[in-house]
């Protein structure tokens, strides 16, 4: 494989998918030199079956607002490869959503997915619909919508869908509903449900909680304890959430959070009571995070603005792709932060990667750090298939082993010969070798 070439055959092929092509651009970048050791797989065209998804799913999606407007939106599911298992991956629900962020999300799944152990395949799906402002009426009316057209396409051995951002508990109701509805089946189809219908505990957790197990990791590297750390985190969401929590659990004082609008940030720490206050205006109200520091009279910056700039020993991303560019990079390097570790997915573009890595800070991708949060969906679809429950601590100690195994594998293909651990490289070859074996085992399709 020459990664170039296939990069610029790519682009050609997908001109309108930066993200998509962004995605695939860091994989095959570090994997080319492991792939060139294998010649069987050049001679079945591994890499380009690889890189584009098996099917593409896109529908329009009806539905009647509460003013009894006909309203029509788009929808979609990626299912980029099920070679490891049932397709896998979430659904998110944004007005930016379209094919080239969902193909890059699904593509990412894939190998995310194949480092968690557990069989499952990559997908994502979504629909330019945004619930922000939306009743729950109009939520709700939305997702059956959007599920009248999925449930032909997904299974729980075929594709599983779950959250992702706008996607939360309400709506994987709402379309796990919908689902029993159409079918007369009651199956773990999606995951993410509500406990009283077959969820898992601590699936609302483990994303966030898994970054934090997974920083740990990455910190004892060095020797270096998260207590009394000070930690720059982004978004307000699910995964922002949890991330918070951990991080308090474990003595670490977490000054920032955000959202689209702008960033807050809180010198005295985000305190349980604090946090509290935020899922609540998030989850229940709705609302905007300048209300906090509206609150608790701490400093807000609006504009869309990003925390980057604030001082801090540590940032976890936990917001959306992109968000660290290379300017901001620089500010966090410049401002002595040790270890980045993403909980969104892709949150850092190329040029900001190369600041953290040419700086030698640890520096983890979301394919490997907010791999907890499909795992523990994995867990889910396994106790679903048990029609068992297990407990909170079982679950735990499994997330808490996946994001060990994860870590294990990210140093033993990622470690370069200085002794820095390059994750990006580690996650990447160890993902893509066990998709790429089963791709040869099970023949040409
Ligand atoms: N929910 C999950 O289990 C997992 C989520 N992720 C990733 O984590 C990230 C956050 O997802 P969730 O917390 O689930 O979603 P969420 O919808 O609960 O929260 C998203 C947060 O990001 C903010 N946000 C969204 N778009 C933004 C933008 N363009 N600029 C600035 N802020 C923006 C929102 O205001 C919100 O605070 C996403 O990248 C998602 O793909 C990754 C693994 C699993
Ligand atoms: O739990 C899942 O299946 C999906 C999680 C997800 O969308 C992700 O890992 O980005």
């Amino acid at each position: 494989m020459n990664a170039k070439q296939v990069i610029e055959d790519l682009e050609k092929r997908f001109p309108n998918e930066p993200a998509y092509i962004q995605a695939v651009s860091q994989v095959l970048g570090s994997i080319e030199d492991v792939y060139n050791e294998y010649p069987a797989f050049e001679k079945m065209n591994l890499i380009e079956r690889l890189c584009i998804p098996d099917r593409v799913i896109s529908f329009r999606v009806t539905w009647v607002d509460d003013r009894g407007n006909v309203q029509t939106n788009m929808g979609y599911r990626v299912q980029h490869n099920n070679v490891l298992g049932p397709y896998k991956g979430g659904i998110r629900f944004h007005e930016s959503v379209n094919l080239g962020i969902l193909k890059f999300l699904a593509f990412e799944q894939t190998f995310k997915n194949s480092l968690t152990t557990l069989p499952m395949g990559g997908a994502k799906g979504g629909s330019d619909f945004s619930p922000r402002g939306k009743s729950n009426a109009e939520v709700m009316r939305f997702c059956q919508a959007f599920m009248s057209e999925l449930y032909r396409h997904i299974g729980p051995d075929e594709d599983v869908p779950a959250g992702d951002i706008g996607v939360g508990g309400r709506e994987v109701a709402y379309m796990f509903g919908w689902y029993k509805k159409l079918t007369h089946q009651w199956s773990g189809v999606l995951t993410g449900k509500g406990l009283e219908f077959g969820g898992s505990l601590i699936r609302p957790e483990a994303t966030g909680y898994g970054n934090v197990y997974f920083l740990q990791n990455m910190l004892s590297t060095r020797g270096i304890e998260l207590a009394g750390k000070t930690v720059l985190v982004s978004g307000s969401g699910n995964v922002a959430q949890y991330t918070i929590e951990k991080c308090l659990e474990l003595g670490a004082k977490v000054v920032t959070c955000s959202d689209s609008d702008g960033y807050i940030y809180d010198p005295d720490g985000i305190t349980r009571e604090k946090l509290d206050y935020i899922m609540e205006l998030k989850n229940e109200e709705r609302g905007r995070i300048r209300e906090y520091a509206e609150k608790y009279g701490c400093k807000y910056v609006g504009g869309g603005a990003k925390p980057w700039t604030e001082k801090a020993d540590i940032a976890l991303p936990s917001a959306t792709q992109n968000e660290i560019n290379e300017e901001a990079a620089k500010a966090l390097v410049a401002n002595g932060v040790i270890a980045v570790s993403e909980g969104a997915n892709m949150p850092t573009t190329p040029e900001a990667i190369k600041v953290f890595q040419d700086a030698k800070i640890l520096y983890s991708p979301g394919k490997a750090a907010n791999a907890g949060g499909v795992a523990v969906s994995g867990l889910e679809m396994s106790q679903n298939s048990e029609r068992l429950s297990w407990t909170r601590e079982e679950v735990d100690q499994m997330l808490h082993r996946i994001m060990n195994d994860i870590h294990d594998n990210c140093v033993k293909y990622g470690t370069e010969e200085d002794g820095y651990i390059n994750y990006v490289k580690g996650a990447n070859i160890a993902g893509f070798l066990k998709v790429a074996k089963a791709m040869m085992a099970q023949g040409i399709y």
